[in-house]
Parts: structure tokens; C-alpha cells; sequence
């Protein structure tokens, strides 16, 4: 063990028991070798942090600091919490996101190999991640043993271009670790378009060992996790507030309206067991979806 480097963060004891009744037993703190089998999915938490306008970024494909100090050390505490942290290729892009945990005491940052180091994965299904993969943040960071080599999930297919980006990105990945997950995507009988279904997505990587996910972005894959349909598979949201406006053009988390019946809007969906906690300049929300099981 090292001493924590100088850009490690801390999140004090004292902010945790506000988080702590609604997050996921980490796999070390119950049997780290037996997989939680009681449902086929893991436990998800949403997370995010927006604007006081709902916006996530300023505009699509750039980043945007909206949390201060306190909160983005909360984040990072729940990333320790995590088996895995989510995004799509979007964000992969858009940020070069680290994706690992900065937390002091973390393995990499002052703890042991990479005890607490949740694994990365980016949803990618047609593998454009390849294009910036070999200098991203989440390699460098899996090459120096600061974080775990990334799972990239992509789509069946049998476009001979994208099967070559499917190898390539297999190749990049054995070195550190990781590798790509393919899933069969689904084909919308309307639109004809294909996607993969989260259903699908959630239940191949608790098979492959992820008992907790925490799913941090980006807008569509927000806006898609809190549709109706798909809220189920949502154990937790927790939603950073930072006391700013961006503006209209911004990237908004606002997702798909229920079907009208008889022409009557409704609500998506409320949050119960509702909880709020001032960090920093910041609010942090906690909450749970009703589920019907
Ligand atoms: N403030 C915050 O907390 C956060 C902000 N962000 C911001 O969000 C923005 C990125 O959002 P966005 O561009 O929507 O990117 P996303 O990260 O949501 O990725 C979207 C892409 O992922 C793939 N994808 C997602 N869901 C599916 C699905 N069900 N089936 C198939 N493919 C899927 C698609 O790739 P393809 O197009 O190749 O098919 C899609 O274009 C950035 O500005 C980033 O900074 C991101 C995370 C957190
Ligand atoms: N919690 C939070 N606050 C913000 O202000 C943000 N912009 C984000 N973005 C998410 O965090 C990822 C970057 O994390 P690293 O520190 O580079 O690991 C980014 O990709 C978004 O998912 N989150």
C-alpha cells in the first residue's frame, strides 16, 4: 500500500449515514465469491448531476462541472459503493471520463490493487469508441492500475465494419483487463430501428458478475432508464442539484411522456422515500421509483 496521492478525495464520515439506508451492500462486505442470485438484475442506481434548468451539459458533446468539491467527492463515494459504473458512448466522447474511484483509501489511491475499483462500462454498440480508445483517461487510468480495464457493450451484428471495430476493441481491452460484452440489439417494429434493450443489457452484466451498476449518463441513456417501461430495472436515483442555470440549448434530462389516455397527459414518474441533504453550495437528492413487484 501507498499513501493516498495529493489528488485523492475525501467525503467525511459524517455525510454517509444520509446515503447509506438506500445504497447496495458492497460485494466485499458480504461473500465477495458468491454473485447475489436473488434477482437477474443488478442493483441500479441512477446518478447525475444538473442544473437548476435540468440540464446535464451546456451542449450536446462538451462537459460541464456542476458539482463543487462536496459532491463530486460523493460521487466518487459512490462509485466505491458500485460493482460498475455505466455510460454511453455519448459521454465516453464527450467527456473522456475517468470512470474510476478517486476516493482516498481506494485501491490506486492509497488502498490495496484495486479493492473498491468499480468497472467501467460503456454502452458503444457500434464500437466508436475505438476511434479515441488507445489515449482515453479509462485506459491510461486501467494501464497504471488506478482503475479496472473497461467492458464495452456492443451490438450483435454482421456489418463486417463493425465486427472488425468489435476485434479491435477486444484486442485493445485484453491487455487491461477488459473486454467487449456483445448483446443482441432489438428491432423497434414501428421505426425499424434496432437498440438494445436495457432489460437485455442490465441481465447480461449481472451474469457476467456486476451485483450493483451505478448509471451516471449521459442524457439518452438517462432520459431512456427513467421511461416508463424501464423504471423497474431503476433501484435508486440520486440526483445532484447545483444552484445554476445554464440556459436554454442546454442537454436536458426530461424523458418520454407516458402515452396520453383519452388525451390527458401525466406524470413519467415521482420519486418516493424522498430524502434532501444541502452538500457544499449543492442539494443532493435521494429517492426510489415505485416498483409494481
Ligand atoms: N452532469 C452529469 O452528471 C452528466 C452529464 N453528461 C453529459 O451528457 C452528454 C452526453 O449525452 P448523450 O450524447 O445523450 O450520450 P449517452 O452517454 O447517453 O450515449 C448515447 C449513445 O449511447 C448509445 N446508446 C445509448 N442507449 C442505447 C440503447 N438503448 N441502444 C443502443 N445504443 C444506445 C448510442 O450510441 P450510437 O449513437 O453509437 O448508436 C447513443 O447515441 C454529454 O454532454 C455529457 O457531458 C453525461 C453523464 C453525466
Ligand atoms: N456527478 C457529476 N457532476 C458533474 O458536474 C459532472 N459533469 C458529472 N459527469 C459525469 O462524470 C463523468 C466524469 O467523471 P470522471 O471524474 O472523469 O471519472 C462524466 O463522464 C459523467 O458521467 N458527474
Amino acid at each position: 500500500m501507498s499513501p493516498p496521492p495529493r489528488d485523492a478525495l475525501h467525503f467525511p464520515q459524517s455525510s454517509r449515514p444520509f446515503l447509506e439506508p438506500y445504497l447496495p451492500l458492497h460485494r466485499s462486505w458480504h461473500n465477495p465469491y458468491l454473485p447475489d442470485d436473488s434477482t437477474p438484475f443488478p442493483f441500479t442506481t441512477l446518478t447525475f448531476a444538473q442544473s437548476l434548468d435540468s440540464s446535464i451539459s451546456l451542449a450536446p458533446g462538451t462537459q460541464t462541472a456542476l458539482s463543487g468539491p462536496e459532491t463530486k467527492a460523493m460521487t466518487h463515494y459512490l462509485r466505491a459503493r458500485h460493482d460498475g459504473i455505466l455510460v454511453g458512448i455519448g459521454t465516453a466522447l464527450a467527456d473522456d471520463p475517468s470512470l474510476n474511484c478517486r476516493l482516498e483509501g481506494v485501491g490506486g489511491y492509497g488502498g490495496r490493487g484495486l479493492n473498491m475499483q468499480p468497472r467501467p462500462v460503456i454502452v458503444d454498440p457500434k464500437g466508436r469508441w475505438l476511434d479515441v480508445a488507445e489515449g482515453s483517461k479509462v485506459m491510461k487510468l486501467a494501464r497504471e492500475r488506478r482503475g479496472r480495464g473497461p467492458w464495452v457493450v456492443m451490438a450483435w451484428t454482421d456489418d463486417s465494419e463493425v465486427l472488425g471495430r468489435v476485434n479491435a476493441i477486444d484486442r485493445l481491452l485484453e491487455g487491461v483487463g477488459g473486454k467487449v460484452l456483445m448483446v443482441e440489439p432489438r428491432t423497434n417494429k414501428e421505426t425499424e430501428e434496432k437498440r438494445l434493450d436495457w432489460g437485455d443489457v442490465l441481465a447480461m452484466l449481472k451474469r457476467e458478475g456486476l451485483d450493483s451498476l451505478m448509471v451516471e449518463g449521459g442524457q439518452r441513456v438517462i432520459n431512456e432508464l427513467l421511461r416508463e417501461e424501464y423504471q423497474e430495472l431503476v433501484n435508486l436515483v440520486i440526483i445532484t442539484i447545483a444552484p445554476t442555470w445554464l440556459g436554454q440549448g442546454g442537454v436536458v434530462v426530461s424523458p418520454e411522456r407516458k402515452s396520453a389516455e383519452q388525451g390527458n397527459a401525466s406524470a413519467v414518474g415521482r420519486l418516493t422515500n424522498t430524502r434532501w441533504q444541502q452538500m457544499g453550495d449543492d442539494v443532493v437528492l435521494c429517492g426510489q421509483l415505485p416498483h409494481k413487484k
